[in-house]
């Protein structure tokens, strides 16, 4: 299992070049899982409180993640995806679930379980500017990167920084097809290092 975070850095892009690029690969992806916005608080500013754990339903992420861990097969199948035979023995095959997410690394029981993690990063000025070109359900209101999302940012960072380690850090400001090619050579090895080890 594999995963990238940070608001903008550019995870469903690469997450997606390199789920083309990996057999029997697939993506479970946080911003599917945010609660409906009535059940989203707001802050003493009247901010929705979204860039936290609590409105997301992480129990049905985490459920979803454990059903492709028991049958990582028929969960391809069910999305219409593989799966692929790419070694002779189909008990050596190497499934790979790339998690990506804003919130994965401060989700303990999720953190756990990855063989790699990155972090894609990129300044206060570019993730303004790429979040002010997105539009999300519902749309960010005025003064919400600067009084919502880039200090939670900080915040979360900061906790994870705390509890977390081994996590891979790249620049998110590199072209995209430089970012999939170093994470490619990186997850190649670690494929053939979990196929040995079997
Ligand atoms: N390496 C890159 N260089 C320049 N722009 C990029 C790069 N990667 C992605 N982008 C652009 O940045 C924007 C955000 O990318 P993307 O949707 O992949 O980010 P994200 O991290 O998944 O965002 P979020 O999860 O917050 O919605 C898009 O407009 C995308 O085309
Ligand atoms: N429902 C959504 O997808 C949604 C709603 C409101 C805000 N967001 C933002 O998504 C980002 C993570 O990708 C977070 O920074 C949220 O603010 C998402």
């Amino acid at each position: 299992m594999f995963s990238f975070r940070m608001t903008n850095g550019g995870k469903s892009t690469l997450s997606r070049s390199l789920h083309q690029q990996i057999p029997n690969s697939c993506i479970i992806a946080q911003d599917s899982y945010f609660k409906d916005d009535s059940a989203v608080p707001e802050d003493s500013n009247g901010f929705k409180q979204y860039d936290i754990l609590d409105a997301l339903h992480m129990d049905t992420m985490m459920s979803d993640v454990d059903s492709w861990r028991r049958d990582p097969e028929t969960f391809l199948r069910q999305r219409g995806l593989g799966p692929e035979r790419t070694t002779p023995s189909a008990d050596r095959e190497v499934f790979v679930l790339i998690v990506e997410g804003f919130l994965i690394f401060n989700y303990r029981p999720l953190n756990e379980l990855f063989d790699k993690r990155y972090f894609i990063q990129i300044p206060y000025d570019v993730c303004k500017r790429r979040r002010s070109s997105r539009v999300y359900t519902p749309p960010d209101p005025p003064g919400y990167f600067e009084g919502h999302v880039w200090p939670m940012y900080l915040k979360n960072r900061q906790e994870m920084e705390s509890i977390v380690s081994g996590i891979v850090f790249l620049d998110g400001l590199k072209p995209k097809e430089e970012l999939l090619a170093a994470v490619c050579k990186d997850v190649c090895q670690e494929i053939e290092r979990l196929r040995e080890k079997d």
